[in-house]
């Protein structure tokens, strides 16, 4: 069983067709770069298979099951949206603190995501003073909390620095190690294009290519012919 499938998906916003007759599958202990021009219809899609938006055609099932209707959550997929808020007054330690109780985790999982993400040492520091680079970091320790199967990450390179970037690269990577799946939406091709092991690539909210990445791939290449 795929962890995740994608099937003839769609949505509407009004007259604007956001997803259009999509079919992707993402194979389990794989990572998988999700990539497409701006508005392509990447964020649409994720939230479909997050259940966040309702499709208007279609399904988007999780080893089989819908998002709303998987029995443990947390434990079976962890994502990042966009940046996300964290109460300024609040330390990364107290968020996660709050989240790990209102889902019922043991309480041993704060320290170690945040191990995990390399912020143990600023865990008890307010939000307000974090930069972006920890902003995403304290967004993927909210997300690894459940120690999901699956992690949904949408453009969590955005504003990393050359450091921030390197240690992204690590943490995927490590995830994949360790038999997670990765699905993640970037635009840093370089970047996913060293560590990705397919790539789906949509265009105008349809499927332009899906395919395994060798490392003879030429990722940017590819990306701006199936694209055009
Ligand atoms: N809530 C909404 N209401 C109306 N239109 C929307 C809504 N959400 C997305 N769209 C439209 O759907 C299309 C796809 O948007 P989406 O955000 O999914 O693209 P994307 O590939 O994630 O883009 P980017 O790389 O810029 O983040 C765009 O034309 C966008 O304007």
């Amino acid at each position: 069983m795929s962890a995740i499938s994608v099937t003839h998906l769609g949505k509407s916003f009004g007259a604007v067709r956001a997803v259009d007759d999509l079919s992707f599958t993402v194979e389990r202990g794989t990572l998988t770069a999700f990539l497409g021009p701006n508005g392509a219809g990447k964020t649409t899609t994720l939230r479909m298979i997050l259940g966040l938006v309702t499709p208007t055609d279609g399904t988007a099932v999780i080893g089989g099951t819908a998002y709303r209707d998987l029995e443990r959550p947390v434990s079976t997929v962890g994502a990042v949206l966009e940046a996300t808020a964290f109460h300024p007054g609040l330390s990364a330690r107290t968020h996660l603190e709050a989240l790990r109780i209102a889902a019922g985790l043991e309480a041993g999982r704060v320290a170690h995501v945040l191990e995990q993400v390399d912020l143990t040492g600023a865990a008890d520091r307010r939000t307000k003073g974090f930069s972006l680079g920890m902003r995403q970091r304290l967004a993927l320790a909210s997300a690894m909390l459940g120690d999901p199967e699956i992690l949904i990450l949408d453009e969590p390179a955005n504003g990393l620095d050359p450091a921030g970037m390197r240690w992204l690269r690590g943490f995927l990577q490590a995830c994949v190690h360790r038999g997670r799946t990765v699905l993640v939406s970037t635009h840093v091709l370089a970047e996913i294009g060293q560590i990705a092991d397919q790539a789906i690539i949509i265009g105008g909210g349809r499927l332009a290519w899906q395919g395994p990445l060798t490392s003879r791939t030429d990722l940017e290449e590819l990306y701006l012919e199936v694209t055009r």
